[in-house]
């Protein structure tokens, strides 16, 4: 089937009813704003999008595995050198252990350069009884409860591009000079082995990792090759009007892309099939997400294919399943079997955060990370009885030592959590909760291992 990929047609969302947009409250601002991204650089190229798409084409035969990962709500004054900096070390970290676990290639994809903006379940919040506008992420407006900054902002849109800008910037520096050698990479994984109080699980894959890269060496393997590593950004494609301003016709093809990331997802709250996003998202060339939760029907994800993947082009579309750890192992295989009979070729990725939030006796919203393991765990179970592949994990993380979720290796307790609680929407794993799920991962994969990958011996004492 042939679909119009022009800008043009590109345009064809506005006609739809587009769930959680904000009230911008003066239209002609949000209008003059639009116009000037338009005039803006693209911030990805449609060759890098290319690249991605063949890249989760592999994913899709199960021949490589996605790590995807970063902030819930990436923020303004997040956009630092260290945080950029210890983000993607954490990335570098645990993608090390999982392509050894996994024996393929693993693909790294930051929710990073672009994550401002937050589909949300209430349209405002109260506080000691002040209504308000609900935050939406810094794209929109502040996350301080006063309604100056509560009130949507369009010019925060430019601030928006402008920050991921200055992040893909750093992404690329680091990706590409020298911070992203994987002996540097593997030498932190050998410090975070020494330096955690679980450490000795980890002990024999950490030293699996040693042989393997010594065996490199003196097989006279180019060093230079290991010296830098391709990280691609994604984001939630949720403000309808930041996205069209930032689609440009590739030149080589005449087709449209989204330049504001290389992939772009659809929420769990926007993937209606009448709906403005699913139709936008369809008219681009990019790598496509979808999220997909409990009440997720195996016609809802046919149906979801063939808008938004008609040709079954492997690489196009991912589906990320996100059912919480109790509805994963009811849910999943049906949804597996009957798209894989369809002779669709997605890939599938599991995202254990978004279905198993609580709230703490404190107020905090927290996730425990025994939760997001069990789902991960029921995400690889569904797969290896089915003999599909379990193609990635979508992680909210950061590199720094933030007390959001509970549990973990180096326990994070309840009473922890107002010490260092500085996500601007969804709680996320730390540092230490991220490798501690990497090397967790690994285990699960020593047990079944992939359909694609090397048989590998036992990675853990
Ligand atoms: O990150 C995901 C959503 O934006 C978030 O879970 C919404 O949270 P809410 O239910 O607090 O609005
Ligand atoms: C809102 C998000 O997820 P979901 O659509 O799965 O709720 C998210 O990943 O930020």
């Amino acid at each position: 089937m042939n679909v119009d990929h022009t800008l043009a047609a590109a345009d064809s969302w506005r006609r739809l009813p587009a769930a959680q947009q904000p009230s911008w409250p003066d239209p002609d601002a949000l209008r003059a704003v639009t116009a000037e991204l338009e005039t803006y650089p693209p911030l990805v190229f449609a060759g890098e999008c290319d690249e991605l798409r063949d890249q989760l084409a592999a994913v899709a035969r199960g021949e490589a595995f996605v790590l995807q990962g970063g902030d819930c709500a990436e923020t303004f004054d997040g956009v630092s050198a260290d945080q950029v900096r210890d983000k993607l070390k954490t990335l570098l970290q645990m993608s090390a252990v999982l392509t050894y676990a996994t024996a393929v290639p693993v693909v790294k994809i930051g929710r990073i350069a672009g994550q401002y903006s937050k589909p949300r379940s209430q349209p405002t919040e109260t506080r000691g009884g002040v209504e308000l506008p609900t935050y939406r992420g810094d794209s929109v407006n502040g996350l301080a409860f006063t309604a100056e900054a509560r009130t949507p902002d369009p010019e925060r849109l430019k601030r928006m591009y402008h920050s991921s800008s200055a992040t893909l910037n750093l992404i690329r520096a680091f990706a590409t000079g020298g911070y992203a050698d994987l002996r540097q990479v593997h030498e932190w994984n050998r410090d975070f082995v020494a330096g955690s109080p679980i450490g000795e699980r980890y002990e024999r894959l950490a030293r699996g990792i040693d042989d393997a890269l010594s065996f490199l060496e003196a097989c006279g393997a180019d060093p230079s090759q290991f010296h830098s590593a391709g990280i691609y950004a994604s984001h939630e494609a949720l403000l309808l009007d930041y996205e069209a301003a930032l689609t440009r016709t590739d030149l080589r093809t005449g087709s449209a892309y989204a330049v504001s990331g290389h992939l772009l997802w659809i929420g769990e709250r926007t993937r209606q099939l009448d709906g403005a996003h699913v139709e936008y998202a369809s008219k681009v060339r990019n790598p496509i997400a979808v999220k997909l939760g409990p009440t997720t029907t195996p016609d809802d994800a046919l149906a979801l294919i063939d808008r938004l993947d008609p040709d079954r082009e492997p690489g196009r579309l991912s589906f990320i399943a996100r059912m919480g750890k109790d509805r994963i192992l009811d849910v999943l295989p049906d949804l597996v079997e009957k798209v894989t009979a369809s002779g669709a070729q997605v890939a599938w990725i599991s995202d254990p955060m978004h279905g198993n939030t609580f709230t703490a006796p404190s107020g905090h919203k927290t996730r425990h990370f025994d939760d997001v393991l069990a789902e991960v765990r029921g995400f690889f179970d569904v797969h290896h009885a089915l003999g599909t592949h379990p193609g990635g994990i979508h992680i909210e993380l950061t590199g720094d030592n933030v007390t959001e979720c509970v549990g973990g290796g180096d326990e994070v307790l309840v009473d922890d959590l107002h010490r260092r609680y500085e996500t601007a929407c969804d709680p996320r794993l730390n540092r230490f909760q991220s490798l501690d799920l990497a090397f967790q991962v690994a285990e699960l994969v020593r047990d079944r291992p992939l359909v694609g990958g090397f048989a590998r011996q036992p990675v853990a004492a």
